[in-house]
């Protein structure tokens, strides 16, 4: 049994001619922040789809902290937390109510559910606001109740499409910093889907996704090489001066 997190293996994905995936392999390990950078129509979308089991994946093979997402799909969706790029919160319903909800498909008992949710708030930073409804939270907030959201059940993998897309610099830097201290605090592992080049740390682990097509991946330090991540980005996708 794989000790990733994530393994794929061999994925390829096409909707009619369109190719989104190709032969795409990458893992994110245990314990790793790991950036899948591209730029718009990469694929990273798809991606997720495929590990969601939105789309089923007819070839390669994806594993969630080793159950295989065709052959174990319960026990692979249990391990798996997801940050959609669309809001998956009720903005009429409360914090508390929202999770308390998200905390019931999990089959979390409603005892269980309560405290669980006082974890998860206070790891995110939201005690004071679980009575508040969700639409009376600042963009950056209602991502860090959509997270805590994604943790509700004790993921082994969260998976963030684009989190940080629509909010300020102050708020993006805090959603990106609060993912990184949930690698720490609850031993998650993080695949964080991202164009911005700014997001990615040198220590972080890094997968180049371009038209389909893992183009490089390892340590974001290694990837970037001396002349830096901006221009390593744009020899590689083709599109240096
Ligand atoms: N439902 C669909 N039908 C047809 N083509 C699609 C569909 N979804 C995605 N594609 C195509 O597949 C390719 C990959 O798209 P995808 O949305 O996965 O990229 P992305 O990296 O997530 O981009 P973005 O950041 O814009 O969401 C693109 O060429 C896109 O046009």
């Amino acid at each position: 049994m794989s000790t990733d997190a994530l393994r794929i293996t061999g994925l390829s994905h096409s909707f009619g001619s369109v190719k989104a995936l190709s032969d795409v392999s990458l893992t994110v390990p245990r314990g790793s922040f790991t950036a899948l950078l591209g730029v718009n129509g990469a694929g990273k979308t798809t991606l997720f789809s495929l590990v969601t089991r939105l789309y089923s994946n007819v070839t390669g093979s994806i594993e969630v902290a080793g159950h295989d997402v065709r052959r174990q799909p319960a026990q692979a969706m249990a391990r798996l937390g997801v940050v959609f790029q669309s809001r998956a919160l009720d903005a009429d319903l409360s914090v508390a109510q929202n999770l308390a909800y998200h905390a019931a498909l999990h089959g979390i008992s409603r005892k269980d559910a309560r405290n669980r949710i006082e974890q998860v708030l206070a790891q995110v930073g939201l005690d004071s606001r679980a009575g508040d409804r969700v639409s009376a939270l600042s963009g950056g907030q209602q991502r860090r109740a959509e997270i805590a959201r994604a943790l509700i059940h004790r993921p082994d993998l969260l998976l963030l499409d684009e989190a940080t897309v629509g909010l300020d610099v102050k708020s993006r830097a805090e959603v990106l910093a609060l993912t990184r201290s949930l690698i720490a605090s609850e031993g998650v592992s993080a695949l964080w889907a991202t164009h911005i080049l700014d997001e990615i740390q040198p220590d972080d682990d890094l997968v180049i996704l371009h038209k389909g097509r893992v183009l490089n991946s390892g340590k974001a330090a290694a990837v970037s090489g001396p002349s830096g991540l901006t221009q390593a980005f744009l020899s590689l996708t083709g599109a240096a001066a």
